[in-house]
């Protein structure tokens, strides 16, 4: 983990060209430079760390030096490897078998927030709930910021703490579980002006299948709460209503979409 986040301080000290080639594969999942809206933000992409091409791909786009690309490609390894592990246990947990995410792609994203004195108090990355199913964070291993809601609505601040990752859910894991899971709100606020850097694997949804409850989890004490859809449906539908924090979910259960 140490050495992946060496690796991944590096990459945004390449020139702005070399970033750049780092292109969406999915809307908002390729290079993101500071814009206006967002000035203290950079971020890089890759659409599917599971797929060992696409984390090749990416070494290459940003020429990635030998060790870097073996860095990232253990790192790629190791964190496909717990996501399949904490998926498996969570199945267990709820009495499923037989179930598999082998078709489910994995976004992988790294984050740096350049943040200065000036910007003290103000919004990294706006309140939001991660589209997919499961996201493992490395978050900054000295500068905090981000902030976990609670069910009353309160901010909990979640301290750094080296050489650990958290795991949070996903509107996603609200629709596989039919109801039974929660995706959390968070945010990233600016508490001290530092570099603060992230890295974050995001579990989506299933790639060419509808997203649904496995069938064990659906009976009349549980109907199913939405009608299945493409996941990359409801992440243009994020996008384009502006809706990050799990609204998106609850107006497709209000209207039945
Ligand atoms: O940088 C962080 O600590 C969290 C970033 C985040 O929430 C995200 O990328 O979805
Ligand atoms: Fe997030």
């Amino acid at each position: 983990m140490a050495e992946m986040k060496q690796v991944v301080r590096t990459l945004f000290d390449l020139p702005t060209e070399i970033k750049k080639r780092n292109k969406d594969v999915l809307p908002v999942s390729g290079y993101r430079g500071p814009s206006e809206k967002n000035p203290l933000y950079e971020a890089f992409g890759l659409y599917d760390m599971s797929c060992v091409e696409d984390v090749d791909e990416f070494c290459t786009q940003l020429d990635a030096s030998p060790h870097q690309r073996e860095t990232i490609k253990k790192y790629a390894a190791a964190i496909n490897g717990l996501m399949m592990d904490i998926l498996r246990k969570m199945s267990e947990g709820l009495g499923l078998r037989n179930v598999s995410f082998e078709d489910w792609p994995c976004q992988f994203r790294i984050n740096k927030y350049h943040f200065t004195p000036e910007a003290v108090g103000s919004s990294g990355v706006q309140i939001h709930t991660d589209s997919g199913f499961l996201t493992i964070l490395q978050d900054d291993e000295r500068v905090g910021g981000l902030e976990v809601m609670k069910k009353s609505g309160e901010f909990v601040a979640v301290d750094p703490w080296p050489n650990t990752l958290l795991v949070n859910l996903g509107d996603i894991g609200t629709v596989w579980s039919n109801g039974r899971l929660y995706s959390v709100k968070h945010r990233v606020i600016c508490k001290e002006a530092k570099l603060r850097v992230s890295i974050a694997s995001f579990l989506l949804g299933p790639r060419d299948t509808p997203v649904e409850p496995p069938p064990e989890l659906v009976d009349a004490e549980h109907p199913r709460i939405l009608v299945p859809f493409a996941f990359n449906d409801y992440r243009e539908l994020r996008l384009s209503t502006n809706l990050q924090a799990g609204e998106t979910l609850d107006l497709m259960m209000r209207t039945n979409l």
